[in-house]
């Protein structure tokens, strides 16, 4: 099917909670095939048909209609598997399909205005960035790399220990004011970026978003991955998960009246807990990227 009329298919017809992992759903009383879930009160208000992807793919339900499912008849337990992998292959390009046309109407609305991320280490500011990047059709930057460029391809740790953080700091600054005159990029700023006032200047040219993440989170993903690249929490003794929360706890009671000042804020234990999740590790990049664009598209109409 051709990706136009799937994505106008899925933003009128399909109640979708496409955003979290496939599995786990939260307890909530659902219809449901690979992450997809269905409103099953809106399916009977609107008189759909479940269609079974074992004998049918994308079939409309009469001619003309555009009322299709890729959901199997029955509950989750008497599903079979050919039938979730295929729900799965819906969901996640159904995802896409949602995802881009949020970004489309918020791209509208942005006129070419970069977005920045900001938030601790770890927050996600890359890997969400990448993903709404591409998905406003904008160029994604990471003001770390930046740096590491300007100053000749040594790592934010070696410039941190060659140079100390003022260097670093300053480098920043220069790399954010620059960024701010180029149009149509996500930009992922490093976590300290905030505490520079000049930097909310440049920042400001843009929209800015604090993606906001517990401290336990974030301490765990940076521990999954190494303190190394990390110079603020990295210690030669310890276990790396003590080390970076006792590093991230320190600094984020420096910096939390700092993030306050981004024009959106997206929390992630709010999402989860409104997506019905008990876990927030169950959160998507691409759940978090749109809850992004949500957030932007409420700050341009200022509410
Ligand atoms: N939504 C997410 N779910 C699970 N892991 C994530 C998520 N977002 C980021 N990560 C992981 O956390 C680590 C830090 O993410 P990153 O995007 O580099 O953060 P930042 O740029 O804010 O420092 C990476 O290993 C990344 O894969
Ligand atoms: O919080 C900070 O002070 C820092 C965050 C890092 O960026 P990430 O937030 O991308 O890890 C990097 O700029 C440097 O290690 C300092």
């Amino acid at each position: 099917m051709h990706s136009k009329s799937m994505e106008a298919m899925c933003g009128s017809t399909l109640q979708f909670f496409p955003w979290t992992g496939c599995d786990r759903i939260g307890g909530k009383p659902h219809a449901a095939v690979g992450g997809m879930m269905l409103n099953l009160s809106i399916r009977k208000k609107s008189g759909m048909n479940w269609i079974d992807l074992s004998k049918s793919a994308c079939t409309r339900t009469s001619p003309g209609q555009r009322k299709f499912l890729v959901l199997s008849h029955g509950r989750k337990d008497c599903l079979e598997s050919s039938t979730i992998e295929l729900g799965n292959l819906y969901a996640s390009f159904d995802k896409n399909c949602l995802l881009k046309r949020k970004a489309r109407e918020v791209a509208s609305c942005l006129n070419g205005r970069c977005i920045f991320l900001v938030g601790m280490m770890g927050s996600g500011k890359t890997t969400v960035g990448k993903v709404l990047a591409e998905a406003l059709g904008y160029s994604f930057v990471d003001s770390d790399c930046y740096v590491e460029q300007a100053i000749g391809g040594e790592s934010v740790a070696q410039i941190f220990n060659q140079y100390g953080e003022k260097f670093f700091r300053d480098n920043e600054s220069e790399a954010l004011q620059e960024l701010s005159l180029m149009p149509q990029q996500v930009v992922a700023t490093g976590g300290g970026a905030v505490v520079q006032p000049i930097n909310w200047h440049y920042m400001k040219q843009g929209v800015t978003v604090y993606l906001d993440v517990p401290l336990d989170t974030l301490a765990r993903r940076i521990a999954a991955v190494g303190t190394y690249s990390r110079p603020l929490l990295h210690f030669d003794s310890g276990d790396a998960y003590t080390a970076a929360f006792v590093g991230l706890f320190t600094l984020s009671k420096k910096r939390s009246d700092a993030y306050a000042n981004a024009d959106a804020r997206v929390s992630l234990y709010h999402l989860a807990a409104n997506l019905g999740l008990e876990d927030m590790c169950d959160l998507t990049p691409i759940a978090i990227a749109m809850e992004v664009l949500v957030q932007i598209g409420k700050h341009l109409k200022g509410k």
